[in-house]
């Protein structure tokens, strides 16, 4: 059964998001030497992103991370990226040792030890929106780990295609941390435990019930 823990206000949210990911990581690493985490964009992650770059607990030349998901920005909007998000906020300080590895359509993934996903006021995980004329294919079992999607319309605020983990990829991660903030959105994903993937895509993600998800949330 996955977790809902709430917190007080966003700044504890996102300072426990770090401990958890810095602790989930050392693990990784004690039992298989290295650990690979998928990170989302948004405006939720940064504080957490900069907080675990700090963490010199972690052996970070072991850690190889990569997007859930990934806007396809031209290159006069890079820093709208996902990546440049990373690159600006978790690769510096300790965490500038980490690998950073692209995503790319139809290459295989190595299993994530952790996922950390946001969800938007629509239910979208990832890049995984109501309005994607490919919804049905990224969410079925035997969809490639990385997609290529255009939302249809585009999101208002990051009018881009993208690159996006698919659900049976994202459901392979060991651990899942989504991190979802406001009274709205915590409607939204009460909402979307009873309703479709076409209404809230999220909803895909909660039916099935993943053990290793855990929910993080604040006012
Ligand atoms: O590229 C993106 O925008 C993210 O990957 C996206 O899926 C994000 O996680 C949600 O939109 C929630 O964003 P917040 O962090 O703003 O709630």
């Amino acid at each position: 059964m996955s977790e809902l823990r709430t917190f007080d206000d966003r700044k504890t949210l996102q300072r426990a998001a770090g401990e958890l990911i810095a602790s989930t990581l050392r693990a990784a690493i004690v039992e298989r030497s290295e650990a690979h985490m998928a990170l989302s964009g948004g405006s939720t992650p940064g504080p957490v992103y900069e907080a675990l770059s700090t963490k010199e607990s972690v052996d970070w030349e072991k850690v190889v991370v990569t997007l859930a998901d990934e806007r396809l920005t031209p290159s006069e909007d890079r820093t709208n990226s996902n990546q440049a998000l990373v690159e600006s906020t978790l690769l510096q300080n300790a965490g500038r040792h980490a690998r950073f590895r692209a995503p790319e359509a139809g290459r295989d993934l190595p299993i994530q030890d952790l996922i950390l996903l946001g969800m938007g006021g629509d239910g979208h995980f990832a890049s995984i929106f109501p309005q994607l004329p490919n919804l049905e294919e990224v969410l079925s079992g035997d969809a490639p780990d990385v997609m290529h999607v255009a939302p249809d319309p585009l999101p208002d605020n990051a009018p881009y295609e993208r690159l996006t983990m698919s659900l049976p990829a994202i459901l392979r991660g060991r651990s899942i941390l989504l991190l979802i903030t406001g009274e709205d959105k915590r409607e939204v994903f009460e909402e979307a435990k009873r309703s479709t993937p076409r209404e809230h895509p999220i909803s895909a993600l909660l039916a099935a019930e993943p053990a290793q998800l855990v929910t993080y949330w604040a006012p």
